[in-house]
């Protein structure tokens, strides 16, 4: 049976994601006792396994979906609640769970994550993807789909567009290139031809998360998956996942660009309307012959470029809203323009005593030059760390100075089953015109590009084995001077490790 609501609890933290469970975890070594309340209302907990400092700000983790009372069982003094938090009045220090029951807090950290920003929504055939559910929603409808759309530019479309096997995917994106998010038009040409070529399965030394899947048979029916507060999938989440359509083809992605949805009709409004859409083109070329198409579809996407294209469903992958919504109501909280609850360099908010991290947060101090936030597993890992460490200051009264994982912008991740490493401004974020850029490629093994300002390196794209990232980020934190090295810097035949270890 779930344990009840405790009355009162000095340390207060909402969310069982990443940044819930790590910042729990700390403040509870550091306060071996003191009951630490975890409120969350997903029924299982992120857990972070396998922790391994790879260089001084890279790291490499596994996530795992685990029971809460695992967590219990590994830290004897916190409290799984597993409730969602429906209310916070902030000067009466209390919180408010669905079941009716409130706690007292002296100290809280938000952890509550974001939830899918989906155009359209609301329209049955327009699905999210974000956790367990979700992901399972949409295998479950991929399975009997022939064709499908998906909009967005970042992480999940990339991701999608290259693991979707056996069914056409129309792939319809605001940019000239695809992953805007992570790469400019050059990494976007070294990766395309990953998408026409039959995938191999290669062993890829990469982290891979813990997904699991079990017992989440969805609802038939529209495609649209229930607004549940889940925790945010991690890397690989689509490992378990059996992502395959209906045929019997590898790859088949047109690509739409510069171009967003104006209109979605479902197949009797489609009809009525006497519209024509068109079929799957032969080819990604700009002028080839598209031929309207026979087939009827469930739902039609009308693109602001005039094209019409039927499918079975939409996946929207265009971003996330942080979860803030059951804690503003009377409460004086500053929100940053992606809408997360701002948080100062102590990851406090502008409302006393309460404190947040991960999605849900926007970082509002004054960044090094090479970092920004990003809503990553890395960074909610990094946060609710943080958060805890400062928690503990501010209750013992002591001064704290800013962790250093917040002085370089670092990630690594894998993308078109290449392993992608960014680093600090890794695409120019933010910089003066007069940046320049260096490349070097091999077409099908490695991509490398440095940003540079002022002969000292920002930033950094590294895709394939490079094995340049421990040394770039060097030289990125330490801003040497690099402008004697010149193109040297990235000739392969140089070994740059010597002129800078
Ligand atoms: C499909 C997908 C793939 C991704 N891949 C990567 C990747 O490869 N690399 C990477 O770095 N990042 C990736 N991310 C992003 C990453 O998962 C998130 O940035 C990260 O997990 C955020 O952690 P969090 O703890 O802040 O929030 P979440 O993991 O969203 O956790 C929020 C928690 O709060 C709970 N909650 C919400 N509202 C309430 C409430 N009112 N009361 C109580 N509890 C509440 C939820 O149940 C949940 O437990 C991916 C995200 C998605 C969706
Ligand atoms: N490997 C990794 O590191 C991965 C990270 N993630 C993270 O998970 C979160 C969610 O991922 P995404 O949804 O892909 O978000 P994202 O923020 O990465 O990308 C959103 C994309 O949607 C586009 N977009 C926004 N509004 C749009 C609209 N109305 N019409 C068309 N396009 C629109 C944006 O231009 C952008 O390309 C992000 O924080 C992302 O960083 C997700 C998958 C993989």
């Amino acid at each position: 049976m779930a344990a009840p609501l405790p009355a009162r609890s000095r340390f207060v933290v909402v969310g069982g994601g990443i940044a819930g469970v790590t910042c729990a975890e700390r403040l509870a070594t550091e306060f071996p006792s003191e009951d630490i309340l975890l409120v969350t209302a997903s029924p299982v907990i992120k857990a972070v396994t396998n922790f391994k400092q790879v260089s001084k700000t890279l790291v490499e983790f596994d996530v795992e979906e685990q029971p809460s009372t695992m967590l219990e069982k590994r830290y004897p003094n916190i409290k799984v609640i597993e409730s969602g938090v429906k209310q916070l009045k902030s000067q009466e220090h209390k919180i408010f769970t669905e079941d009716g029951k409130q706690c007292i807090y002296e100290k809280l950290c938000l952890c509550a994550g974001a939830k899918p920003k989906l155009i359209f929504e609301g329209n049955p055939y327009v699905l999210g993807i974000r956790d367990t559910d979700s992901a399972q929603a949409f295998q479950n409808h991929l399975a009997k789909a022939k064709r499908i759309a998906v909009v967005g530019n970042g992480g999940i479309a990339l991701e999608l567009v290259y693991e979707i096997e056996g069914c056409e995917v129309i792939w319809a994106i605001k940019d000239k290139a695809i992953g805007n998010t992570f790469f400019d038009a050059g990494a976007a040409e070294f990766l395309i031809p990953k998408l026409t070529a039959e995938k191999l399965e290669t062993a890829i030394a990469c982290k891979r998360t813990k997904y699991t899947t079990e017992g989440s048979e969805k609802e038939e029916g529209s495609v649209a998956a229930a607004d549940k507060l889940g925790t945010a999938l991690g890397p690989d989440w689509h490992e378990g996942l059996h992502l395959k359509g209906t045929k019997e083809f590898s790859h088949k992605v047109h690509i739409e660009k510069l171009c967003e949805i104006k209109k979605i009709y479902l197949q009797q409004e489609f009809r009525q309307l006497q519209k024509t859409s068109l079929s799957f083109p032969k080819d990604n070329s700009d002028n080839q012959n598209a031929h309207p198409d026979e087939e009827l579809w469930p739902v039609y996407m009308e693109l602001t470029n005039g094209k019409i294209y039927g499918c079975d469903f939409i996946v929207s992958a265009t971003g996330v809203v942080p979860n803030v919504k059951p804690f503003l109501d009377g409460n004086n909280f500053a929100l940053g323009e992606d809408g997360g609850l701002k948080v100062d360099k102590h990851m406090h908010s502008s409302v006393a005593d309460i404190y947040a991290a991960g999605d849900i947060c926007t970082a509002s101090w004054e960044p090094s030059q090479v970092w920004q936030q990003m809503r990553l597993w890395t960074q909610a890992r990094q946060m609710g760390w943080y958060a805890a460490k400062c928690i503990v200051a501010d209750f013992l009264g002591e001064t704290i100075d800013m962790d250093f994982s917040f002085e370089l912008f670092a990630h690594v991740t894998k993308f078109f089953n290449y392993k992608v490493v960014l680093l600090g401004k890794y695409n120019a974020q933010g910089l003066d015109l007069d940046h320049e850029l260096m490349l070097r490629c091999t077409k099908g093994q490695e991509y490398v590009k440095v940003v540079m300002q002022n002969g000292r390196m920002m930033g950094a794209v590294l895709i394939g084995e490079t094995d340049l990232e421990e040394t770039f980020e060097n030289l990125i934190l330490n801003q040497m001077d690099l402008s004697a090295y010149g193109e040297d810097l990235l000739n392969p035949n140089v070994d740059i490790e010597d002129y800078f270890d």
